[in-house]
This record gives structure tokens, sequence and C-alpha cells, in this order.
């Protein structure tokens, strides 16, 4: 494993002294919507996956073979549709709440890029900005490269010295965006009992997108100890066990489990298991006639929902012979998109962690990641944002 000790770019003034939670009030100029970014046609496809892959050299071939399910829909990811009508969205709740903030929408891998973004901001005169990216979870691919994408475009552009980027926590067990969750099963096991599907046939997958284990162990502040999958597979847990204490509250108790789905990568590579199509394969040997499929991991219905869950993971139940249904992502959900709103207003009034809403005993999650949170196996460390100065 790559060695160098992080170097941390860029640390707002925020950041700079040491608390995990800014309590103090930080009067940030602007939101920063981060996202993956997705191409918007057949042409935009390969350079698209070049970017993804970026400093990795696989070469046009191997892009091509991940590149069958965006073939598939002609080209097109629905992520940026998604992310425009978040945008809109949020806009919307801000202007309903009398704040004055404007929100720049850049993504990491495709147009309209994080650089854009931030060089639009600066010229606006907004320089002191709060990072809200599109991903919920702490571990390399939904936290930290998010990080290193902001120093990388801060040096890019040139404009470390006058743009700043903290980042809202880590929102995986905010209320926000775990009731679309709560509502979605509810509906879905209750839809099952009217069937005639007693409680006892019915299973719960929650599923999430695999990263290498060695990626999960790492996931997370180093100084707490997750247990074997990390921050990443314990919040998972926590979350989905608090979705499902609600809908045996409400509805009625069934049994669950955290799936993973979208792997890549070489075969001799462990990522975190079980796949959920294998999963699927064996319910009814264990007695289920019905599955609910809750894509736990994910904020929209971008590809890995629309082709790993509802085309490959709906056939695998169709083999299997049970019913299956997937439950909605929180998209712009209203009580997702206030509930971001709410991450930038703690930050804006430097609320108390004890008063930061949160449903699972990991959180509130930090607002400035330790030195060396969610390392990354592959490459050790780049230059990060919003972090704290080791
Ligand atoms: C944890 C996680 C999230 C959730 C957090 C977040 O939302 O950020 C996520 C999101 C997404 N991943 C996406 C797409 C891709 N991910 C890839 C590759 C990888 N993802 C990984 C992990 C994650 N990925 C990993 C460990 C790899 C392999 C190593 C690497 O390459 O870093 C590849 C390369 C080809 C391949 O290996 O299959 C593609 C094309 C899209 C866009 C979808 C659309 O277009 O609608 C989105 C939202
Ligand atoms: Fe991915």
């Amino acid at each position: 494993m790559d060695s160098t000790p992080e170097t941390v770019l860029y640390a707002s003034p925020a950041a700079a002294s040491g608390p995990k939670w800014v309590e103090t009030p930080v009067a940030y100029d602007a939101i920063l919507l981060a996202g993956f970014g997705g191409p918007e046609g057949q042409g935009d496809v390969i350079p698209f996956l070049r970017n993804v892959t970026r400093g990795r050299g696989i070469p046009d071939e191997r892009l091509e073979e991940v590149a069958h399910h965006y073939r598939h829909f002609g080209g097109v990811s629905p992520i940026n549709a998604q992310n425009r009508a978040l945008k809109a969205a949020l806009e919307a709740e801000i202007a309903r709440r009398g704040l004055n903030l404007p929100v720049y929408w850049g993504n990491r891998n495709w147009a309209p890029y994080l650089e854009e973004a931030v060089t639009e901001a600066a010229e606006a005169g907004d320089t002191t900005l709060l990072a809200i990216a599109t991903s919920a979870y702490s571990s390399f691919s939904s936290c930290r490269q998010y990080r290193e994408d902001y120093a990388r475009v801060l040096e890019a552009t040139g404009l470390g010295d006058t743009v700043t980027i903290d980042k809202v926590r880590q929102f995986f067990d905010h209320p926000g965006f775990v009731s679309a969750f709560v509502d979605g099963v509810k509906d879905a096991v209750s839809t099952y009992i009217a069937d005639g599907i007693p409680a006892e046939k019915i299973r719960v997958l929650f599923s999430t997108h695999s990263i290498p284990t060695a990626d999960a162990q790492r996931s997370g502040p180093r100084d707490v100890d997750f247990g074997e999958g990390g921050a990443y597979e314990a919040q998972h847990k926590a979350v989905a066990a608090y979705v499902m204490a609600e809908v045996a509250a409400a509805v009625a108790d069934v049994e669950w489990e955290l799936v993973y789905q979208s792997r890549s990568g070489p075969a001799s590579q462990p990522w975190l298991e079980p796949d959920v199509n294998d999963v699927i394969a064996e319910l009814p040997g264990r007695g289920a006639e019905a599955v609910v499929i809750v894509p736990l991991g994910f904020v929209s219905d971008h590809m890995e929902v629309l082709w790993d869950l509802d085309t490959e993971a709906m056939e695998a139940a169709e083999e299997a012979g049970i019913r299956a249904v997937r439950t909605p992502t929180p998209g712009v959900d209203p009580a997702y998109v206030s509930g971001l709103i709410d991450l930038v207003e703690e930050r804006l009034a430097g609320t108390p962690k004890a008063e930061r809403p949160h449903v699972t005993d990991l959180g509130p999650w930090y607002d400035v990641c330790r030195p060396g949170c969610c390392e990354n196996i592959r490459a050790g460390f780049k230059p990060v944002a919003a972090g704290l100065r080791p």
C-alpha cells in the first residue's frame, strides 16, 4: 500500500482547528452540489468511462465491456436529469425558507464539471462553499473521492487561494434521507400482505454498491472500530435495522438482509458480498414467496438502479419464481430535499451535535473527516479538500 501521508489542501478556517463537528456558525456563500455525472449520448460513453477510470490507463476495449448498460439505454444515463431536478428542488426549498444561497452544480465525471461550477461561483464572488455530494455513506468512492476531486479542481482552476470547500456530513442516517425507504418498504410489505402473502414468506433485501473489502475496512475514521466491513457496512446495517423497526411497528415483522450489487474489478480482488442476485436465487429454498428490493445505497434511480436492480435482479426473481418489487430512491422526495437544506442550515447556525437529527446510534456523522479517513487501497492518499489539517 502507498504510505504517502495525507495532504489536506484547502481546509477552510472552520475545519482548521480540530473539531469533528463545526459548532461555530460559518457564513457560507453558496452550495456546491457535487454529482457523479453520466453520459448523455452514445458518443459520450467512452470519454465518460475514461474520466471515471482516470489515471488508471484502462484500454478502450475494456471500457467498452462495461459500457453495455449505457449502450442499452441509448448511451444516456438518467443521472444528470436527476441532478438537474434535485438542483431545482433545492433552489425552491431555499427560496421557501427565505435563504440567500445560490446552488452551483458540477459533476466529478461529466459535464457540467465541478471545474465549471467552482469557476462560476468564484466569478460571482461566492468563495466560501458548502458541498453536498449525492452520496450518503462513508467509503473511498462515496466520500473521499469527492474530496480529492474538490482539491483537484481547486488546483486545476488556480482558485485554491480564493475558494474554500467544506462538505455537509454524510447523511446516511438523516431522517430526510431515510424517509423514502421507510415509506417504500411499508407500502411494499402491506401490498404483499393484502395480496395474501404472510409476513413469514416475505424477505426484504437492502441493496447497496459493492466495494473492495479492503476499501470497506478503511471506510470512516481510522480511530474507531466498526468491525470487518468498516463504517460503510455498519452504516448500511444500522439504517436497514432502523427501517425494519419502523416497518415492524406499523405493518409486520419481516426478515431482512444486506446484499451488494454492481461489483466490478478483477475476480481475484475480494469485494463485499453476498451479491443480490445470488441471494434472490436462494430465497425460494429458504421459504420466501416474495421479495422487497430496497436500493438503500442510492439517492436516485440512476444506472445502477435501472440496470442492476430493475433489469438484472428482476430477471433473477423471475427465474427463481418469486414475486419482486423495487422500492423508490429518495430522488426529489420533499423530505429528502428539505433534509439536505437542514444539513446546510445546521452548519450556517453551528447547531450543537446533540441537536442534530440522526436515526442510528452511529450518527450524527462528522462534519470534518479525520486524517486518513476512507483511505483507498489502490491509490493511497491524494490531496483532499474539506478536511482537517493533520
Ligand atoms: C460506492 C459507490 C457508489 C455510490 C456512491 C456515489 O453515488 O458516488 C457509486 C456510484 C456510481 N457509480 C457510477 C458509475 C460507475 N462506477 C464505476 C466503478 C466503481 N464504482 C464503485 C463504487 C461506487 N459507485 C467502485 C468501487 C468502482 C470500481 C472502481 C472505480 O472505477 O472507481 C464505473 C466504472 C465501470 C465499472 O467498473 O463498472 C462506472 C461507470 C454511477 C453513475 C451511474 C449512472 O450513470 O447513472 C454512480 C452514481
Ligand atoms: Fe460506481
